[in-house]
């Protein structure tokens, strides 16, 4: 995606934009799937539940985000407009600027990473995963720190949405009057599209079901028949709700709860600042 955005002499169409969140939501699923492997695991979101030899005080999920983020630092992933870091005070790049297109007008760098990560670590993961301890402490936070930076590119992506939606001179003057106004709700109600976020939830719906599936004992023929059944409404053709890897029930709730509305959240404080300087 940096690469895209690199390469992309305009701002990106809406269309556009919105073929990155769906393919988006192939990646959030998967990296969901891949940490419900494991159990709860709480004791790695806890400060000092751990030693740690480098006189470090917080939890290891913390400290974890902290060390694999001066080594994306290093290599310029924070300077792309669509990846913000979780953490502060991280190194300079080894290497030279790159020169993004300037598509963003956001000089404060919007970054509502803590906000993700308190979602994330007391809502998310209870509920994905399966109470307890296994010990699989690296493999969780692994899995955790996939899922934070796919949620986080996802939602700090409203940026680039809300930008094309300002630049659409059908709707431009009405942007640039309620941002004049200072009017949070007017922009929320006029950046909303409530046929577009039904249609997501649906498509979601549908996705993590699909791949949801364990198919290991599953015996397809060649056309793929013999594959489980499963109707839209998440039954499989004997009637009973399907046993998925993660709870496709939750992936939706997940998304209308609160990886759209910080999308907004995200839209909406881009846009009313941009007008600034
Ligand atoms: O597609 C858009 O227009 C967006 O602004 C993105 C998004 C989303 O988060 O998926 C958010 C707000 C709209 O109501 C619809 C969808």
């Amino acid at each position: 995606m940096s690469r895209n955005l690199l390469i992309l002499g305009a701002a990106p169409s809406l269309g556009e934009l919105r073929d990155t969140l769906i393919r988006l939501e192939d990646t959030i699923i998967f990296a969901l799937i891949e940490r419900s492997q494991f159990r709860h695991n709480r004791d790695i979101y806890e400060a000092d539940k751990m030693h740690f030899k480098d006189g470090y005080r917080g939890s290891f999920l913390t400290w974890f985000l902290k060390e694999v983020e001066c080594v994306h630092a290093r290599v310029r992933r924070y300077q792309s407009p669509d990846e913000y870091p979780f953490t502060n005070n991280l190194p300079d790049p080894v290497l030279p600027p790159l020169e993004y297109p300037p598509v963003l007008v956001d000089p404060a760098r919007i970054n509502i990473n803590d906000e993700i990560f308190d979602v994330y670590v007391n809502t998310v993961v209870p509920g994905i995963t399966a109470d307890g301890d296994d010990n699989n402490y690296g493999s969780s936070a692994t899995r955790d720190i996939e899922c934070l930076q796919a949620l986080s590119r996802r939602i700090h992506y409203g940026k680039f949405v809300a930008e094309s939606k300002f630049q659409d001179p059908a709707t431009h003057d009405e942007y640039v009057r309620h941002i004049k106004a200072g009017d949070r709700a007017k922009l929320m109600e006029l950046l909303t599209n409530t046929r577009v976020e039904e249609q997501l939830l649906r498509r979601l719906k549908a996705k993590a079901l699909i791949y949801g599936q364990d198919l290991s004992s599953a015996c397809p023929d060649s056309v793929g028949n013999g594959l489980l059944p499963v109707s839209a409404a998440g039954e499989s053709g004997a009637g009973e709700r399907v046993k998925t890897r993660v709870d496709y029930d939750l992936v939706v709730s997940l998304y209308r709860d609160y990886v759209i509305p910080l999308t907004k959240e995200v839209e909406v404080e881009y846009l009313i600042r941009r007008l600034d300087g």
